[in-house]
């Protein structure tokens, strides 16, 4: 298990005047004008709730309606229109036919008023402060290790032999056959990056030349920023199929982000009907995003005169603490990263 890694105090939060917006940001991806819109409000709460400092933008697609912005601006939102971007003409079979849309989530890479920006998927919630990832080195990019047992993964050589990085020691990689096992691969629902046109552009460039795979932008990313990728422990995004997939690398009460990904658990449209989401943790995690969703003294108050206040908080935001030494935060999350680079599967 990755080691406890949470600072002494929740980093000093702040108000902030719009002559010195923040340079760092939550962001998550809004497409079209159906119901992720419940998602992002969901996000928007519980970043409120857990008194973040800094704001959260929400990037829109030309297809998300008027009435859904208004909602997400009502909410505290900065919302910025992008252009949708598409792979190169391909056949391939998406795991999902619509994670076409996610390689607009590239745009993002432009919000370059941003020195370091934390991007969530809409299907994601907050249970515990992580402002401190915020202070994590420059120049690499944090994620989660995703899980390749999921049936989504059936088109991977992993899965076919049942091999998964979040249990290297079972199945080891058939190095003989199959050459080195594949790298540390991520869960693209969250991550700690640097907005950057150099970088931006390039993402562009290379994407024009990448023949799209089943995961799209996700394999993108992970291929993209596979010599700069630091992988950070589980309880910054719980992937929900980890709960019965490995459940021994899971302490549920340590987790501070939940990422509704499993089919059938998104919270807006749980239905409890398929497989795995009777589960009491299911059931339980599901309740807690609506109860923040439903928590109307999470709603957005704008602060008083209309200034900037420093996070998605209202005006009630945390008194500011003492700046916190995040050395060792920094050291033990390394430290963690490197547990992982040295298990067997890492390349
Ligand atoms: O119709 C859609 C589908 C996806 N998304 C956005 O794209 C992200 C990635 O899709 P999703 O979370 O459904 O993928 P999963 O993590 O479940 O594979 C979502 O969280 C949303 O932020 C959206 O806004 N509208
Ligand atoms: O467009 C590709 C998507 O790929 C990822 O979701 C998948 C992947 O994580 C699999 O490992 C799981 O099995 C599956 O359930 C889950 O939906 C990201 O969460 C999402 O934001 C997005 O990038
Ligand atoms: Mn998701």
């Amino acid at each position: 298990m990755a080691p406890e890694l949470v600072p002494t105090s929740v980093p000093k939060s702040g108000f902030t005047t719009p002559a010195t917006m923040p340079s760092r940001a939550y962001v998550t991806f809004l497409a079209g004008n159906g119901d992720y819109v419940k998602g992002v409000v969901g996000l928007a709460k519980g970043l409120r709730k857990v008194k973040t400092a800094y704001p959260l933008v929400v990037a829109v697609l030309p297809d998300v309606p008027e009435d859904h912005r208004r909602i997400l601006e009502s909410q505290g939102c900065i919302v910025r229109e992008i252009e949708p971007v598409y792979p190169p003409e391909n056949q391939t079979q998406f795991a999902m036919a619509y994670y076409v849309i996610n390689y607009s989530k590239l745009r993002i890479w432009e919000f370059v008023e941003y020195e370091k920006m934390i991007y969530l998927d809409g299907d994601i919630e907050l249970y515990d402060n992580i402002d401190h990832l915020f202070d994590l080195p420059d120049g690499h990019f944090y994620a989660v290790m995703d899980c390749f047992c999921e049936k989504t993964w059936s088109h991977t050589p992993q899965y076919q032999i049942g091999y998964c990085q979040q249990c290297p020691e079972k199945v080891q990689w058939p190095t003989s056959e199959l050459g080195p096992p594949p790298s540390l691969y991520f869960n693209a629902g969250m991550f700690v990056f640097e907005p950057g046109l150099e970088t931006y552009h390039d993402l562009l460039r290379t994407l024009r030349v990448t023949p799209p795979t089943p995961f799209a932008e996700q394999d993108f990313l992970n291929m993209y920023f596979r010599k700069i990728y630091k992988p950070i422990p589980l309880v910054y995004n719980l992937v929900l199929a980890m709960l019965w997939r490995h459940p021994e690398n899971v302490e549920l009460d340590k987790v501070k982000v939940v990422h509704y990904c499993a089919a059938g658990s998104k919270p807006w449209r749980y239905t409890g009907k398929e497989e795995n989401m009777q589960r009491e943790d299911i059931k339980m995690l599901v309740k807690k995003w609506w109860d923040i969703y439903n928590d109307e003294s999470l709603d957005y108050k704008k602060a008083a005169g209309g200034a900037w206040a420093g996070g998605v908080v209202g005006p009630e935001a945390a008194s500011g603490g003492e700046g916190v030494n995040m050395q060792p935060f920094i050291d033990a999350l390394s430290e963690a990263a490197v547990q992982y680079v040295t298990a067997p599967s890492a390349a």
